[in-house]
């Protein structure tokens, strides 16, 4: 039985993954954890369910001690901070944050060399089959398409373009043989001059409540193919974490994806 740790637990998706693992045979909420000066510090996790589950919100990562694994979704800058006590702990990792920069993902690389990690910008089981069809459908259009990449989110969220874009953007590129980073347009303004051919544009809109859309476009003469991913509810990202806990039990290290945890490797 998994003994689960969450991290960010009053926000969007940590309430989501409170409510999971209280639901979830097999599993048990060990640890439930925001950041200091949270207003929900003290409250009981279940608050916001009208239950109670025992296990108080608390900022000490100490509380970490004895879980098997912690689920993070929070902030690039909390998740490194769990993940340094999570490696000097031996505890598991599973993390949902996005917005990393290059150091952040070394990081996270180099912890799992002692800690079991599963990272994935979006851990549905939906996106994860989109990311094969991108790659199948970039192999195919691979002369003359042109890729553009649209995601719409809340207004709430700070990142953008989208974890789960970016990703999307690399699927096509591998599949391509490129690296992301050489082809990439992150965002148009002014007199651009004309698209140049072989690069991945990305646009991000935000708005309202809409948890996660996202379209990859493959523009080409005469026609036009568009795979196309949307969220209506949280909860296909939190049975996903789920997943990825029961998958990493008896794991001691290794960086995993969603990949791997649905068997699409
Ligand atoms: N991989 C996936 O499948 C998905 C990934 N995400 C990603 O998960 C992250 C969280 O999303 P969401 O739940 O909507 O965001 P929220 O803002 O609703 O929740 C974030 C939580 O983390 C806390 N937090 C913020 N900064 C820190 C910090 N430095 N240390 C510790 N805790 C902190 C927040 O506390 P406070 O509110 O007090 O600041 C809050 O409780 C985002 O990066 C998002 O992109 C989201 C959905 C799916
Ligand atoms: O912030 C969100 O809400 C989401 N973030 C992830 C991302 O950046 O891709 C996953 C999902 O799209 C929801």
């Amino acid at each position: 039985m998994p003994r689960i740790a969450i991290a960010g637990a009053s926000g969007r998706m940590g309430r989501m993954l409170i409510e999971a693992t209280l639901q979830t045979p097999g599993c048990a909420l060990h640890a439930a954890l925001d950041r200091p000066g949270s207003p929900a510090l003290g409250q009981d996790a279940a608050l916001f369910l009208g239950r109670t589950s025992g296990v108080p919100i608390g900022d000490d990562l100490a509380a970490l001690a004895g879980a098997d694994v912690l689920i993070d979704f929070t902030r690039p800058e909390g998740t490194l901070a769990h993940l340094a006590r999570c490696r000097e702990l031996g505890v598991n990792m599973i993390i949902g944050t996005t917005g990393f920069d290059e150091a952040g993902r070394a990081a996270i690389e180099a912890a799992s060399a002692k800690i079991a990690i599963v990272s994935a910008y979006n851990m549905s089981v939906g996106v994860n089959l989109v990311f094969k069809l991108l790659s199948v459908a970039a192999k195919v259009l691979n002369q003359g398409y042109d890729v553009e990449i649209v995601e719409m989110h809340h207004k709430h969220k700070v990142d953008a373009p989208s974890g789960t874009a970016i990703a999307m953007g690399e699927a096509v590129a591998r599949a391509w043989d490129e690296e992301l980073k050489e082809i990439a347009t992150w965002s148009r303004e002014g007199i651009t001059g004309e698209r140049q051919p072989g690069t991945i544009g990305f646009a991000a809109l935000r708005g309202g409540d809409v948890i996660g859309d996202h379209t990859v476009v493959f523009a080409g003469p005469g026609e036009r193919v568009e795979i196309t991913h949307k969220a209506s509810n949280r909860t296909i990202y939190a049975q996903g974490s789920l997943r990825a806990a029961q998958f990493l039990a008896g794991r001691s290290h290794g960086h995993f994806t969603m990949q791997d945890v649905l068997g699409l490797n």
